[in-house]
């Protein structure tokens, strides 16, 4: 079974259709990447599995469990899926230290913590993100843009979810950054066994961490498959004109290099 899996969705927004037809299936321990141009719908599916933009049809399951509607059941499952939006600056409340920011993120369990246990929670946490714990009170402007955005990571993670939607994560970072967040969800997949989505415009950055890929165009899906081969023999010409925007990642080419536009 699919830990997410979306089915013949579609979203409207009033009357306005921004999303139709949209079937994707991220297999237990993947990352799937959804790629496409601004405004195709990419944010408006990761907002939907959530809970926080409106579903018209279809359906969102994790782990066989649909996360529509207003049912109870539909309320658990969408706490089993975690999303990290884009932009790390306004992600982190500015008056909050970074500790109790993480904190708050284990309230998505839906258990009971005790202070010292859920302490020793962030602490794990933080260094699980490669963050000093020991600076679990200072307040977000402390730390830079790769760190703060680590930590909406470990915040995430304390909902202990089994689905990550990461939504353009790296769009706001200096490329130079950008590997150190793709590589700590790399790492967090392997050692947590996470299933993640992984969202961007960025051809160059859904190439290296994804095993499948989506292309999503006018709110449908053009195009899906393994990454390579999908991006060895795209079908779609809108596939072949995204990869033609982005050099290909090759041996002599550095992530950084390949991820500048
Ligand atoms: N809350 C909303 N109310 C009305 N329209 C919306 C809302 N959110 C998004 N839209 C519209 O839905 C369409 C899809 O937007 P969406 O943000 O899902 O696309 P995207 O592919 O994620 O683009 P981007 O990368 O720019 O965020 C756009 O035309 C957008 O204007």
């Amino acid at each position: 079974m699919a830990a997410l899996e979306i089915e013949n969705l579609g979203i409207r927004y009033g009357t306005r259709s921004v999303v139709a037809g949209v079937s994707l299936a991220v297999a237990p321990g993947t990352t799937v990447g959804l790629v496409g141009e601004s405004g195709s719908g990419k944010s408006s599916i990761a907002n939907a599995a959530v809970g926080l933009a409106p579903v018209a049809s279809g359906d969102i399951r994790v782990g066989g469990a649909s996360t529509v509607g207003r049912r109870a059941a539909a309320r658990a499952a969408r706490r089993r899926v975690q999303l990290i939006f884009q932009d790390p600056f306004s992600a982190l409340d500015p008056r909050m230290p970074v500790g109790e920011s993480v904190a708050e993120g284990t309230l998505a369990t839906g258990r009971r913590w005790g202070r010292e246990e859920r302490r020793r929670r962030v602490r794990e946490l933080l260094e699980q993100v490669h963050v000093d714990p020991d600076r679990a009170g200072a307040l977000p402007g402390a730390f830079s843009g790769g760190q703060r955005q680590r930590i909406t990571i470990a915040r995430a993670l304390a909902g202990e979810p089994e689905v990550l939607i990461a939504d353009e994560v790296t769009s706001a970072l200096d490329v130079s950054v950008q590997s150190t967040v793709l590589n700590l969800l790399r790492e967090l997949q392997r050692t947590l066994g996470l299933s993640i989505l992984f969202i961007s415009h960025n051809l160059a950055v859904v190439r290296y961490i994804s095993d499948e890929i989506y292309v999503m165009r006018g709110g449908g899906i053009v195009e899906s498959g393994p990454t390579e081969a999908l991006l060895d023999a795209p079908a779609d010409p809108y596939t072949a004109e995204l990869l033609g925007a982005v050099p290909v990642l090759g041996e002599r080419m550095t992530f950084e290099e390949a991820a500048t536009p």
